[in-house]
């Protein structure tokens, strides 16, 4: 039996360990089990219950204060990844070999995770090995994406995970629940874009004449091949919570080898069944 993975990623403050916990919230009230690994060595708080923290590990403060060491804490943040993905027997320990489980992997913020650096691959390559199915889970904030260009950079750093980590990912616009009425109005624009006319829009963000080609190729390539896309997320909406899982639960194929119930067997009946004859012998009984 598979196991499956969620890796809940996305810039910083982007919303990923609330997306965690809303998620374990609505799965209990859908009768499911999801668990939780903390893989934020720089975490100070979250409200889930977690199934392993990456803090039992190396935390950053540690590495920061190490004397031989002396990082920063975005320095200090890559060495506790590659610390991590070079004792991943650790992780193995935590996650037991329960069959068919669900768990979410909620990961720093830091961009570069997911850009260039080769630990998240190597992670996902790991989970795989161990018969994990994973979906990548690309948040943004959607306050960060009512314009064109910040839209199309948004866009872009999905894309990178997307190319790097070659798994399935649904990309996520997270604190919906917080935009304007009028700003809501302008996001619908971007969760269906038409990356042409949005090249035409009334700012000049995008319209820099030296830029214009690239900027057409970009929008091109994410307009033609309906490459990325984003999924609105309220963690106050039940119903588009809901939305959400089924597109990642469809991504990753759960639910396909769960036990299927076999329905009650009928008593077989006569094919030629003649309904006037049997009303006719009860009413003569
Ligand atoms: N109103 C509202 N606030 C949210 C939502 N999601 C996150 N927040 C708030 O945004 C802030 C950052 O959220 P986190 O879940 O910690 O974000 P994160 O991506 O885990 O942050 P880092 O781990 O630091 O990268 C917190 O104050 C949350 O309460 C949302 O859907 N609605
Ligand atoms: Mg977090």
């Amino acid at each position: 039996m598979p196991r499956y993975a969620q890796l809940v990623m996305g810039p910083a403050g982007s919303g990923k360990s609330t997306y965690c916990s809303t998620m374990v919230q609505h799965s209990e009230t859908l009768n499911r089990s999801v668990q939780v690994v903390n893989l934020d060595p720089a975490a100070e708080h979250f409200d889930y219950p977690v199934m392993a923290d990456i803090r039992e590990l190396i935390q950053v403060d540690d590495v920061m204060e190490d004397e031989s060491l002396r990082f920063g804490p975005n320095g200090g943040l890559v060495f506790c990844m590659e610390y991590f993905a070079n004792n991943f027997d650790w992780l193995e320990e935590s996650l037991g070999h329960v069959e068919d489980d669900y768990i979410l992997f909620d990961c720093p913020g830091q961009i570069e995770l997911y850009t260039h650096l080769p630990v998240m691959k190597q992670l996902v390559e790991q989970l795989q090995q161990w018969e994990f199915r994973v979906c990548g889970v690309f948040l943004v904030d959607s306050q960060f994406m009512v314009e064109s260009f910040k839209f199309i950079s948004g866009v872009m750093a999905a894309l990178s995970a997307m190319v790097s980590l070659e798994i399935p990912q649904v990309n996520i616009m997270t604190k919906m629940d917080l935009l304007s009425p009028k700003a809501k109005k302008e996001i619908e624009k971007y969760l269906d874009p038409d990356m042409y006319s949005m090249m035409e829009d009334g700012s000049n963000t995008i319209r820099s004449k030296k830029f214009k080609k690239l900027t057409k190729a970009i929008c091109g390539l994410i307009d033609d091949y309906s490459i990325v896309r984003f999924l609105p997320f309220d963690r106050t909406d039940e119903e588009g919570i809901n939305i959400v899982l089924q597109h990642i639960d469809f991504s990753i194929q759960y639910g396909e080898d769960l036990e299927f119930k076999e329905p009650k067997e009928v008593e077989e009946q006569p094919a030629n069944l003649n309904y006037d004859d049997i009303f006719q012998d009860k009413a003569n009984s």
